[in-house]
C-alpha cells in the first residue's frame, strides 16, 4: 500500500481544498508539487492523469481522481468516520443544498476575484479594478444570504460541520488579503463561523516548493525534487 499522493501547487485553491479534507479526515498523504510555473500541468505525461491540464489530482494506489470537490467526496466516503457527509436523508439533502450553493453562488464570483487580483498579478499582468469592484459587490450580496443562513445554524448545512463548509474555505483569506476588502468579516455570522479557517485548513499550504508528507502525529517536509522531476521554482 502506497501513501496517497496529492499532486498540486501550494497556491491553488483546489489543492488547498483537497489538502484540508485530507487533514480533517486524518488521511496520511504525500503532497507532490506540480511545476505549474514551467507548464508541467500541460505536459503529455500530466495530461494522461488530468486531461484538462489542471491541478489538483490524487493518486490513491493507482486510482487517479481529479476535480477537487470530487476528491473531497471520495475521501469523505472512503473514511466515513470523518463524518463530513451526513447520511440521514434530510441532513444529506441540506448538505447537497449547501454544496450546490458553494459552486453556483460562491465559487464563480470568488474565483473571478482571485483570478483578477492574484492570478493576473502572478502572471505579471495588470488587474482591472472595475472588474474587481463589480465582482466584490456581487459577492457582497451573496454574503448577505450566507449571513442569514449562518444566523440560523452554526454551519451551512446545520449545526455540524460538513464538506460544504470546507469547500468554501480557500477563497476567503485570498480575497481578504489581495482584494483588500473586509466583506467577509463585516458580516457577523460569516465572520464567526463557517467561511473562516479551521485548524485543518491552516496546515496548508506549506511554504512554496516544499514537498510534504503528512501523517497524523507528524509532518515531514523537505525541498527535495521528485525523482525524475524538474527543479522547482514555484
Ligand atoms: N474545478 C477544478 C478547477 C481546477 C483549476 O482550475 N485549477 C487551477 C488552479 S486552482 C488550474 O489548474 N489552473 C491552470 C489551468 O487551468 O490551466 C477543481 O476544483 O479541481
Amino acid at each position: 500500500m502506497e501513501i496517497l499522493k496529492l499532486y498540486g501547487y501550494a497556491k491553488s485553491t483546489g489543492t488547498w481544498r483537497a489538502a484540508t479534507v485530507l487533514y480533517e479526515a486524518k488521511v496520511p498523504f504525500e503532497f507532490v508539487v506540480v511545476d505549474v510555473m514551467h507548464g508541467e500541468h500541460k505536459s503529455p505525461a500530466y495530461l494522461e492523469k488530468q486531461p484538462f491540464g489542471q491541478i489538483p489530482y490524487i493518486d490513491d494506489n493507482g486510482f487517479i481522481l481529479y476535480e477537487s470537490r470530487a476528491i473531497c467526496r471520495y475521501i469523505a466516503a472512503k473514511y466515513p468516520e470523518s463524518n463530513l457527509i451526513p447520511t440521514d436523508p434530510k441532513k444529506n439533502a441540506l448538505f447537497e443544498q449547501a454544496a450546490s450553493s458553494e459552486y453556483a453562488n460562491f465559487e464563480t464570483i470568488a474565483e473571478g476575484i482571485i483570478t483578477e487580483v492574484w492570478g493576473k498579478r502572478t502572471m505579471g499582468l495588470k488587474e482591472d479594478q472595475a472588474v474587481i469592484d463589480a465582482k466584490t459587490l456581487a459577492l457582497d450580496a451573496k454574503l448577505n444570504a450566507y449571513n442569514a443562513i449562518l444566523g440560523k445554524t452554526k454551519y451551512l448545512a446545520g449545526d455540524e460541520i460538513t464538506l460544504a463548509d470546507l469547500f468554501h474555505l480557500p477563497h476567503a483569506p485570498i480575497i481578504e488579503e489581495h482584494a483588500k476588502t473586509d466583506i467577509m468579516v463585516r458580516k457577523p455570522n460569516v465572520a464567526r463561523s463557517s467561511l473562516q479557517p479551521i485548524p485543518a485548513f491552516q496546515k496548508f499550504p506549506p511554504a512554496v516548493g516544499l514537498h510534504v508528507i503528512y501523517a497524523p502525529g507528524g509532518t515531514k517536509t523537505s525541498s527535495r525534487a521528485r525523482p525524475g522531476g524538474r527543479s522547482r521554482t514555484g
